[in-house]
């Protein structure tokens, strides 16, 4: 059986960075949203981002990010991915990977099993695809919010390979939530904090530790 893939996201500090390279995550992701508590301004990614250059793959996430934006991003922290969590239609999530130069992971929100179609449009035009739980009504954040969806909507749907799950992950949910999906790829936010942006070495290694276990 393939080895889970980790993404951490929402890192903001040097230390949360190292627990979680030192973790061996896979993926390691830097918030560009003034909105969430996870905001990195654009001179502090770049230093993140080089810290975790060669240890990790570098995801910046951006929320219907505008041009300007995208060319001071890859400028900026000249990131491995970039990940969009906003309402990029499949047309602008094959703008954005032409323009950046680089592959694209497209959050696509899901509360029922008709969120589901819109997978196959964005499959064709993004590089990896990740499922979220949609935020409530009247919600300031699009993600991080801590929310799961139901893992059997996913039952008997093929899904691009690649595929990570996200919403409302933690360290004693994800090896259940990998069983009930089928899924090999994760991605956490809200799971490894102690408050909304402030991260947990200790948390941050548990929920690696028990991805790659699945329990
Ligand atoms: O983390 C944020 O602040 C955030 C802001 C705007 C869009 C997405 C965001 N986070 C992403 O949301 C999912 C789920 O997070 P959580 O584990 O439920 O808190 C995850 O992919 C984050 O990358």
């Amino acid at each position: 059986m393939a080895e889970v893939h980790v993404k951490i996201c929402g890192l903001s500090t040097e230390a949360t960075l190292d627990a979680a390279l030192d973790a061996g995550a896979d993926l390691v992701g830097f918030v560009h949203f003034p909105k969430s508590p996870r905001h990195v301004s654009l001179e502090k990614g770049r230093g993140l981002a080089g810290r975790a250059r060669g240890r990790a793959q570098r995801v910046v996430l951006l929320v219907d990010p505008d041009d300007v934006l995208l060319a001071a991003v890859a400028e900026t922290l000249d990131p491995d991915w970039i990940q969009l969590h906003g309402k990029e239609s499949p047309q602008r999530v094959a703008e954005i990977r032409a323009r950046t130069r680089r592959p694209v992971l497209k959050a696509v929100g899901v509360a029922a099993a008709a969120d589901l179609v819109a997978l196959p449009d964005y499959a064709e035009v993004a590089d990896r695809l990740l499922l979220d739980a949609k935020p409530p009504p009247g919600a300031d954040l699009p993600g991080g919010n801590g929310r799961s969806f139901d893992w059997d909507i996913l039952r008997g749907v093929v899904l691009p390979a690649g595929t990570m799950l996200s919403g409302g992950l933690d360290a004693e949910n994800v090896g259940t939530a990998l069983s009930r999906t089928g899924l090999a790829a994760v991605d956490v936010s809200s799971g490894v904090e102690i408050r909304p942006g402030e991260k947990d070495p200790a948390r941050i290694t548990a929920f690696v530790a028990a991805a790659r276990r699945r329990a």
